[in-house]
């Protein structure tokens, strides 16, 4: 029976203090009571597994032992997951996603397969390829990735190498990687996992380029899982983090497929070679839409998990004195510390909010999509690339901001800090490197501020430069509304600087393009600066949506995180706001001072809000951060596990120490 530890009494305090329903705001995240019921339930299931269960921890594994211990695992937890559904509903994804670190730690070979080939062959292929590949796929009959990048290109999918050469007397494609730059590198899984993959090549019909289309590439033998004759197949090595999700390389040699395998749901190759295009061109960029409008969520789930773990380590932890002759106070009590962490609370619950809308707003475009219609697709890649590109960005500073918040202790590989930033910062790259994703939008936003000055209609996310351009600024008031208002004054001011940037440029006689590469970096801030006026705007409407459905206390205490989260930009940001809006000096005096009293109104509820994340103690996998704050026996626990804490002396002593020691006394 495993033994029942006393929980540290400083966190029976902390959560005695708290002043609303714990378990009303975790229904709340988790969209609902039956969501969080059947993930617990699932999390329980997990839990009593016993093979799930590591002997060694895994930092102390090898490179090879640890990807075997992950595969071996995953499919265990594959097997619980399908028992679990054959008697249940399907998980919510966010649920399957959740569930994966209390088993994994890291991230699964699997995560491609899942998070971009089923979707992909879901949202590129037709009914009948649907047919073919789905039920095989959802099942794991067979494993995929999606094989994009390659070693030359990553950022410029138009400049892929990879080909496929049609061959109309064969009805099959002819793929080829004609250089080393043309490999096929980073795609999860694809080291030594899966047996098939999504792969984006350059399409040739007659020698004629009829640019990037996605096919289904089977690489390995089902039976021996030896890569097929013209495949050269392997990992990549090493890594930041993503220790186990086993990136690979992947190169063609005149490897044939048959013409059904190019996913034909936008654009077809008929059998004679004749070449139908889609609606659009770029709906063959689906799936990374899709993936960043999932990472808002990823992003408020490693804010979440980073929060958990410093909020209850700071109330836990004792250092320094604030007054002489007085113990010892919880570091949780320092101001700047309240600073550091309550603003990782806030930022989650704001990168939830958001992923609930722009989830929707993507629904509603695939909705649309089925009927032809895709007037709002600029809009929702606008929105994808600039809050994928922020969440993720500040999802990686906050979590470094907890490590940091953990002093020394929050540096060692148990506290799971690592791994949760290691995960956290590759997300700022994938799936669309940070700056790229901004320009994407500042693209867009560009050309929003020219349809504003035509006194076009905007559609809703940039409906604000027109009334910028309309109105004078409003007076200002340090409430919600009026700073974010004072939010999109600044975006506006910085689209309109940049956009008459690009047009001095021009003027000057630059190329458009040079024009455009000029002014970048104001592009990228104008982007930025949207970007928060986007999250600050529906934080506070979907936290006032919801605070008429939930309890007074709840209500009061979701007010709180949403005001510290705009007073703590507008604080962040007040240079730009000085600029652009009518704050004034006095304003920003005023804002530092409701600042502080909002971390005061937080403070006792600090731990009730952390333990609403409802992160389990095998999902966490921190000394840290467990719910009984048994900080130092972890710790102690942990380092005891150490391979070299097994003997009394190490054999580095009889054969180097030893004779070094001795010669240095000579
Ligand atoms: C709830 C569950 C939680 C689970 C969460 C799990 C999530 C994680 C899952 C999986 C893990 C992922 C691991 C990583 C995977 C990868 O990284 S896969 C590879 C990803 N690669 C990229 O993202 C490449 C980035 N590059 C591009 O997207 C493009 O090359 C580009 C930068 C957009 C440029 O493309 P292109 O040169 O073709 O286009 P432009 O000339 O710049 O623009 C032309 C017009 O097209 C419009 N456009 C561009 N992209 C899109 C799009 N996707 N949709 C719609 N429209 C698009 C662009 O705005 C231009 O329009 P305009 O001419 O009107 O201005
Ligand atoms: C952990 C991880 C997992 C991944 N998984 C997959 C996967 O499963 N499948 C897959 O296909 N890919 C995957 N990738 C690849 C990933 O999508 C690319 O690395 C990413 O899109 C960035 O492309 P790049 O590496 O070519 O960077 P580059 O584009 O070379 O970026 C280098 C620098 O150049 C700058 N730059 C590039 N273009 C421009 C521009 N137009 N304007 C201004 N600056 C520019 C960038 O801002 C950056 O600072 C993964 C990557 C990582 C790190």
């Amino acid at each position: 029976m495993a033994t029942v530890h006393k929980i540290n009494e400083d966190l029976v305090k902390e959560r005695q203090k708290c002043t609303f329903n714990v378990q009303e705001l975790t229904y709340l995240l988790d969209g609902g009571e039956e969501v969080t019921k059947e993930r617990r339930e699932f999390e329980n299931i997990l839990r009593n597994v016993k093979e799930l269960q590591d002997e060694v921890p895994e930092v102390y594994l090898s490179h090879k032992e640890r990807y075997e211990n992950a595969v071996r695992k995953t499919c265990i937890l594959q097997n619980v997951r399908n028992d679990f559904e054959k008697k249940r509903e399907v998980l919510s994804p966010r649920n399957i996603f959740r569930a994966g670190y209390a088993v994994i730690k890291d991230v699964s070979p699997f995560f491609l397969h899942n998070g971009m080939f089923v979707p992909t062959i879901i949202g590129q292929g037709t009914p009948e390829q649907q047919a073919e590949w789905l039920p095989k796929a959802k099942a794991m009959a067979i494993i995929g990735t999606y094989a994009q990048t390659e070693l030359g290109h990553g950022t410029f999918i138009r400049g892929l190498e990879t080909t496929a050469t049609y061959d109309a007397k064969t009805e099959e494609f002819i793929l080829n990687s004609p250089k080393v730059t043309s490999y096929k590198w980073w795609p999860g899984g694809l080291g030594t996992t899966v047996n098939h993959c999504i792969t984006v090549a350059q399409l040739y019909i007659n020698g004629k380029k009829y640019g990037i289309h996605p096919f289904i590439v089977q690489i390995r033998d089902l039976e021996t899982h030896k890569p097929l004759p013209g495949i050269k197949v392997g990992e990549i090595g090493p890594k930041m983090g993503f220790a186990t999700a086993n990136n690979g390389f992947l190169g063609f040699q005149n490897f044939r497929i048959p013409r059904k395998n190019m996913l034909m749901k936008n654009a077809q190759v008929l059998k004679d070679g004749t070449f139908v295009k889609g609606m659009n061109e770029k709906l063959t960029y689906g799936t990374m839409v899709m993936v960043r409008v999932n990472i808002v969520s990823d992003s408020a789930f490693h804010t979440a998990m980073a929060a958990t773990i410093a909020v209850r380590y700071a109330a836990v932890r004792h250092q320094s004195q604030l007054k002489a002759k007085e113990p010892e106070v919880q570091i949780i009590d320092y101001l700047t510390q309240q600073h550091k962490l309550f603003i990782a609370i806030a930022t989650s619950h704001a990168f939830s909010n958001t992923y609930t809308w722009l989830y929707q707003a993507y629904l509603k475009v695939v909705e649309d999509l089925g009927k032809q219609k895709q007037d709002h697709l600029p809009e929702l890649h606008a929105l994808s690339c600039c809050l994928k590109a922020t969440s993720s960005r500040d999802a990686g500073v906050i979590v470094e901001q907890c490590r940091l918040a953990c002093g020394g202790h929050g540096y060692m590989a148990s506290s799971n800090l690592p791994i949760i930033y290691g995960y956290t910062t590759a997300a700022i790259t994938y799936e669309g490197e940070h700056t790229v994703l901004l320009l994407q939008t500042a693209r867009y936003l560009m050309k929003a501020w020219m349809s504003a000055l035509e006194g076009k209609v905007l559609a809703p996310s940039v409906a604000y430069l027109v009334d910028w351009l309309k109105s004078d600024k409003q007076r200002w008031q340090n409430t919600p509304e009026v700073i974010v208002k004072g939010f999109q004054h600044v975006a506006a001011g910085k689209i309109k600087d940049a956009f008459d940037a690009i047009q001095k440029h021009v003027k000057a006689g630059k190329d458009y393009e040079d024009a455009w590469n000029l002014a970048s970096v104001q592009l990228i801030k104008a982007s930025e600066a949207h970007s928060r006026a986007i999250l600050c705007d529906g934080y506070l409407r979907e936290t006032v949506r919801t605070s008429s459905s939930v309890s007074p206390s709840l209500a009061k205490v979701l007010n709180h995180l949403v005001q510290l989260y705009i007073v703590y930009w507008t604080l962040e940001t007040a240079g730009d706001l000085l600029v652009y809006s009518n704050i004034g000096k006095d304003d920003i005096a005023v804002l530092k001072e409701k600042y502080e009293e909002l971390l005061a109104l937080i403070r006792p509820n600090a731990v009730g809000l952390v333990d609403a994340f409802d992160i389990s103690d095998e999902i966490l996998q921190s000394t840290l951060g467990s719910y009984d704050g048994r900080v130092y026996e972890r710790l102690m626990e942990e380092a005891m596990k150490s391979p070299l804490n097994k003997e009394p002396v190490n054999q580095s002593f009889h054969k180097y120490l030893k004779p070094f020691i001795k010669k240095a006394k000579l």
